[in-house]
């Protein structure tokens, strides 16, 4: 059995920290990070604003991200074992439908392109209000540091847009509170899935 999750949301809500403890413990669990996908930074536009437009779709190789995912999809032990992930032997051989594989994806513009939308078995959004994201996201180090007022100017513009769209499209999303604390995020979650596994099972 395949199960796709995406864990979606804001820049620093905590998609990262959450999807690294979850594929510590679920069963066979591969990750995709979207954040793999920037185009190499020549190729990011430079808007009107002067900013370069690293918050856009278009700013990302989403057919390349699409097509990881769908190598997966083919062959989960084998994507698993080439990208260093111990895989269970079969809980019961003679019945593979037994055998659970999980793909995690994570990223800031998971529900915002429309090739992928089908793929994902649950939506998981962690939003956190403006105030707290400014604060979390002035001490990232990114590749390619922030210049002042990108932030204000062009990041937290785009969320809104993106947002929006999502929300416009309405999906099966499960919003999560990123202002609660990482433990109780994760039990949360976690807890979502085994539920979810075990009766699909
Ligand atoms: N639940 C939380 N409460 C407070 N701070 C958090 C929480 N989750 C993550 N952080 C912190 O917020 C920052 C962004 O987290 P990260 O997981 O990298 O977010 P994202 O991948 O969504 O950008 C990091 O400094 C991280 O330690
Ligand atoms: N990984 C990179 O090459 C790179 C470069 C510049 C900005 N970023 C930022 O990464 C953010 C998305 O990642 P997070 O959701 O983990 O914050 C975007 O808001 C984008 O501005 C990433
Ligand atoms: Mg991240």
């Amino acid at each position: 059995m395949k199960y796709i999750i995406g864990i979606g949301g804001v820049t620093n809500g905590g998609k990262t920290t959450l999807t690294n403890r979850l594929i510590k413990s679920l069963p066979n669990c591969c990750v995709v990070h979207q954040d793999d996908f920037f185009k190499p930074q020549d190729q990011i536009e430079v808007g009107e604003d002067g900013f370069r437009q690293w918050d856009v779709i278009t700013s990302l190789d989403m057919e390349a991200m699409v097509n990881t995912i769908k190598g997966w999809a083919e062959n989960p032990v084998k994507f698993a074992r080439s990208h260093g992930v111990a895989v269970s032997p079969a809980t019961e051989a003679s019945d593979p439908e037994k055998e659970i594989h999980v793909l995690i994806v994570e990223g800031f513009l998971l529900y915002n392109y429309k090739p992928l939308l089908e793929v994902y078995d649950k939506c998981y959004y962690i939003a956190i209000p403006y105030d707290e994201c400014k604060k979390r996201r002035s001490t990232r180090n990114y590749t390619v540091p922030d210049p002042p007022g990108l932030f204000d100017g062009h990041v937290w513009p785009m969320h809104l847009k993106y947002r929006m769209e999502m929300e416009k499209s309405r999906m099966a999303i499960e919003y999560l509170d990123g202002l609660k604390s990482r433990d109780d995020i994760y039990n949360q979650v976690h807890e979502d899935i085994q539920n979810t596994l075990l009766n699909r099972l």
